[in-house]
């Protein structure tokens, strides 16, 4: 919702960071955020950037992404955050020291209190620190909530760490922290046409390499397709058994028949199931991927 049609006089809690990925852990910031608006009559507002700082710092160091501006904003909707801001991280906004982007905030708008998390830093060359935003608090009078971190099995979440879980294959404990479904999507393109013919037609993902891409494997995924769900198997891969030589995300849905072509679809990443094979033939390709077909229908199916 726009910020003009609101009432400058109601005060707002904001919560400030970067929340690629949307984690448990972003989430606990957030709800503390949304309950502290409700208890005090005040909205609730997310305040971030549309593009990550790292990508406008140092390019080669920035992350791939887990998650697209619209769905975080899909998300952040549901949770009944009022105001969701996210701002264009430039030059200027670079440069703006801690105490700078703390006032340019408060001046904009009517801050009653501030929601960090416990390793939240803020400002040129990230020099602002929970303990500076602590003085910043009782100078310019604003309640400061200071989040712990969020652990499972006793391993503090994060989006690095939710990152790294993807990128080796261990899907099942990045969607815990997730605490959803790690999900690609994009539009599906042609392939060399070779899935027909041995009865595994496969839609080839037109993928954003902005984004996090699981581990080289074959994996249980659910698709989303026009509204329906499906089971699916999935491969990461540069598929070898007919010399391939470029990383493609192909999925054969279950119980699926139609043209897929220029079509937009959603993988749902659930758990891999098995490394990438050189097979000796397409005979025998096929032959693993009826396994992996039989696999998938013994799994749960939802998202
Ligand atoms: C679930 C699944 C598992 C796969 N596993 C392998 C594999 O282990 N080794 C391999 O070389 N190719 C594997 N492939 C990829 C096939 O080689 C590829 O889908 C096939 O060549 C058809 O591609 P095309 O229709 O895009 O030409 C797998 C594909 C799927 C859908
Ligand atoms: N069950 C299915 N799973 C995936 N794709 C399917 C399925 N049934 C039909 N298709 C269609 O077949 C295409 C894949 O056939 P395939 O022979 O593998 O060609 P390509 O090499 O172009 O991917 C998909 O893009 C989609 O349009």
């Amino acid at each position: 919702m726009n910020y003009n049609i609101y009432n400058k006089n109601k005060g707002i809690y904001v919560v400030l960071g970067n929340f690629d990925g949307l984690h448990i852990g972003h989430m606990s910031l957030i709800d503390e955020a949304v309950k502290l608006s409700i208890e005090n009559n005040c909205y609730c507002m997310l305040y971030s950037f549309k593009n990550h700082p790292l990508k406008l710092i140092n390019k080669d160091i920035a992350p791939k992404l887990l998650m697209t501006n619209t769905n975080k904003v899909k998300t952040l909707q549901k949770k009944s955050v009022d105001i969701i801001k996210l701002v264009n991280f430039d030059e200027t906004l670079m440069k703006t020291s801690p105490e700078d982007f703390i006032l340019n905030l408060i001046s904009e708008y009517n801050i009653e209190g501030i929601i960090v998390g416990f390793n939240y830093r803020f400002g040129y060359k990230n020099m602002g620190t929970i303990d500076l935003l602590e003085k910043l608090s009782t100078k310019y009078n604003f309640m400061l909530k200071v989040m712990p971190p969020c652990k499972v099995n006793n391993q503090i979440v994060s989006s690095t760490k939710i990152r790294n879980l993807i990128s080796s294959g261990n899907l099942e404990e990045a969607n815990i922290m997730l605490n959803r479904k790690y999900s690609l999507e994009g539009i599906v393109v042609q392939g060399r046409q070779i899935g027909r013919q041995i009865d595994f037609p496969t839609a080839n993902l037109k993928y954003d390499k902005d984004f996090v891409i699981p581990a080289i494997g074959v994996y249980y995924t659910n698709v989303e397709y026009n509204e329906k769900l499906y089971r699916a198997i999935t491969s990461v891969g540069n598929n070898p058994t007919v010399s391939g030589n470029k990383l493609t995300i192909e999925t054969y849905i279950l119980d699926f028949s139609g043209n897929l072509y220029d079509k937009h679809i959603t993988l749902f990443f659930i758990k891999k199931i098995r490394d990438e094979k050189k097979f000796d033939s397409l005979d025998a390709l096929k032959a693993q991927l009826k396994k992996d077909k039989n696999f998938a229908k013994s799994q749960p199916f939802n998202i």
